[in-house]
């Protein structure tokens, strides 16, 4: 049984506060970003093409089917597939952010050729399920960014499957963060808690003055 988002009364109306928190924070400049959640019929609610995630209302979001066939008329955003993909790869999956942060942008450029970004030693790991300490290595899988997502959604769900256990975010080179939750304050903990340990790490890549030691973990 897929999970929803039971607690949401209106669940357009939590996504657009979360949109507005968001871009508060920096982490959806210009149209950037989409926003859905899984409702209880198993369909999926997510944010129109090209609006502005900072001012979203009702009326910027649709339904789509777990294949991303539009139920309602309109335009659904343009990542629509990756949004399916993790609904379908977790079943806990109840809601999924997309962000469009700087150091996660400049990071994921630096670490050319990598396909994860792993992030070790930070209290803030133990945002994600099993981890329990600092003393731990989480890696969020790196995959270089496309505008074919039908590609982009085929290359990443081998991946997210091999994982033992899977961690409930990912990242799209030069692009942006991907994160989700069984609810949707479980999404935006999870999006809030990668992008700062995105620029923590950013932040040491530049200390050190670069990325270019494959064997450090950032
Ligand atoms: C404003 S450029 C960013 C877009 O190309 C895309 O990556 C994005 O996050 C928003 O696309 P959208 O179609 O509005 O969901
Ligand atoms: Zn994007």
């Amino acid at each position: 049984m897929p999970a929803t988002v039971p607690d949401l009364p209106d669940p357009a109306d939590a996504l657009a506060k979360a949109g507005r928190r968001l871009d508060a924070r920096g982490l959806a400049p210009a149209t950037a970003g989409n926003y859905s959640a899984r409702l209880a019929d198993g369909t999926i609610l997510i944010t129109r093409s090209g609006a502005h995630k900072g001012r979203l209302d009702a009326a910027q979001f649709m339904r789509v089917a777990t294949d991303g066939t539009a139920i309602d008329a309109g335009r659904s955003s343009a990542e629509t597939l990756l949004h399916c993909l993790i609904y379908a790869v977790d079943p806990a999956a109840g809601a999924v952010l997309h962000t469009h942060s700087v150091a996660g942008t400049v990071l994921s450029r630096a670490l050319a050729g990598r396909d994860g970004i792993e992030l070790a030693g930070y209290e803030l790991l133990k945002i994600f399920p099993g981890v329990a300490t600092h003393e731990a290595s989480v890696t969020l899988p790196l995959v270089d960014n496309s505008q074919d997502m039908p590609a982009l959604a085929a290359l990443l769900r081998p991946i997210l499957l091999a994982q033992e256990r899977l961690v409930p975010a990912f990242y799209i080179r030069g692009h942006g963060l991907y994160a989700w939750g069984p609810t949707l304050d479980a999404a935006e903990a999870m999006v809030e808690g990668c992008e700062f340990l995105l620029a923590c790490a950013w932040e040491e890549v530049k200390l050190r003055g670069g990325a270019d030691d494959q064997s450090d973990p950032i």
